[in-house]
């Protein structure tokens, strides 16, 4: 099924590196590269998911312009931010190209020297933000909300973006790997494991995770963490929660749903996840992926439950603006088939200035000491790639 969602086109020998900046997105075996981007479109995506937007509007008229150009098969890349009110950062590419990844190896060159970093907010600031939401969550429709956690990194000179993408590649092989180049002088760099959406035809894959534990280089350790996961009444709570909500957000849009019952584990190289694989039959006409992407963002894996009020939550406790974290980043082609990942394991670069970020579902049975190890491991992601221990 793969390859068929594929567009093919490009026939022109691309020299194995493009210049920098160029969008990139790897999914299972297969890497899209885009370059000559364009000006991006920046309209919100907010209604997104609606044919009439004024987002679905401008993507048209971008494949129409994009077609009298001589463009067979344009395609939309590129990311929608947490608040999709915020201006999205998408592009019709003048070029691009599918190819087989090859097997990443790790960067020779290191990052220059770090200077210094700090989280924002600190451990005492984000423990206790984690106790403010337990309290409001008491005698309130509000069960869910999802507190992040930003590590400012200063390098003492540039950091070199291809060694960071390469690090990422060879370290998360599995991962949705992402670079999206920003307004202005940043770049957004990470490797997602969760599927936000993928659309072929009318079929549709959703891969939902809600629900982690640290790895352990120990087997056993790592097995009894993944146990303990399995186990976890508070983590099935906060998953549930996420693949309820996809259910009711599919509603009227599918003819037919499967979703098992009991969420499985799932791994990347640094976290287990309570995982659900949700499968559908569009009806047709078939909303597009980029449709769907909208309709499903923010699921409560990254938001919280119900939406608004988690929202409004997550805006009165987090002290820096999220961006494109916790956004969804891909792609979608003029058939409406495409790929939409949720935009977590990541962060921004803009010459020796990095910002990460990472973020971990609250509900009442949270521990505030067990939510700032969960952050701080998810971070541990992108530092390693940064050449740095967690
Ligand atoms: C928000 C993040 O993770 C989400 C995805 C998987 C597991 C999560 C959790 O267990 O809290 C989060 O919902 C992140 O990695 O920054």
């Amino acid at each position: 099924m793969k390859a068929g969602i594929l567009p093919q086109q490009h026939p022109d020998p691309v020299p194995a590196r493009q210049p920098l900046p160029q969008f990139s997105f790897s999914s299972g075996s297969q890497l899209l590269t885009a370059w000559d981007l364009g000006t991006p479109l920046t309209l919100a995506a907010v209604d997104g998911d609606q044919p009439g937007s004024a987002l679905q509007q401008a993507v048209q008229s971008a494949f129409q312009r994009a077609r009298a150009a001589g463009q067979p098969r344009p395609l939309l890349v590129g990311a929608i931010p947490f608040d999709a009110s915020q201006p999205s950062c998408l592009y019709v590419p003048h070029r691009y190209q599918w190819q087989r990844a090859a097997t990443a190896q790790p960067a020779h060159t290191p990052q220059p020297p770090l200077l210094n970093q700090r989280n924002v907010p600190d451990a005492a600031a984000f423990k206790q933000a984690v106790t403010r939401m337990v309290h409001r969550f008491r005698g309130s429709d509000l069960c869910k909300a999802v507190l992040s956690v930003q590590r400012q990194l200063t390098f003492a000179a540039d950091v070199d973006l291809e060694a960071l993408r390469d690090n990422l590649r060879a370290q998360n092989p599995h991962g949705y790997l992402f670079q999206v180049p920003m307004l202005g002088d940043s770049t957004l760099l990470g490797v997602s494991p969760e599927l936000l959406v993928r659309r072929h035809g009318n079929a549709m894959l959703s891969h939902p995770l809600a629900g982690s534990a640290r790895r352990h280089s120990d087997p056993h350790a790592d097995r009894d963490s993944a146990e303990r996961l399995a186990a976890s009444s508070k983590d099935h709570y906060e998953h549930q929660l996420v693949v309820d909500d996809i259910r009711h957000q599919l509603q009227g849009w599918c003819c037919r749903l499967q979703i098992p019952a009991q969420p499985s584990l799932t791994s990347t190289s640094a976290l287990w996840h309570l995982a659900t694989r949700i499968e559908a039959e569009l009806v047709q006409p078939a909303p597009t992926a980029l449709q769907l992407a909208c309709r499903l963002h923010p699921t409560p894996a990254v938001c919280g439950h119900p939406t608004a009020a988690a929202r409004q939550l997550i805006q009165s406790l987090e002290p820096f603006e999220r961006g494109l974290f916790t956004g969804t980043v891909g792609w979608c082609d003029a058939d409406g088939n495409g790929e939409w990942v949720v935009t977590i394991r990541c962060g921004t670069v803009c010459r020796n200035q990095v910002r990460l970020f990472a973020g971990a579902g609250i509900v009442a049975a949270s521990d505030p000491d067990a939510e700032w190890d969960e952050v701080q491991t998810k971070l541990g992601t992108m530092l390693r790639a940064c050449g740095l221990p967690q």
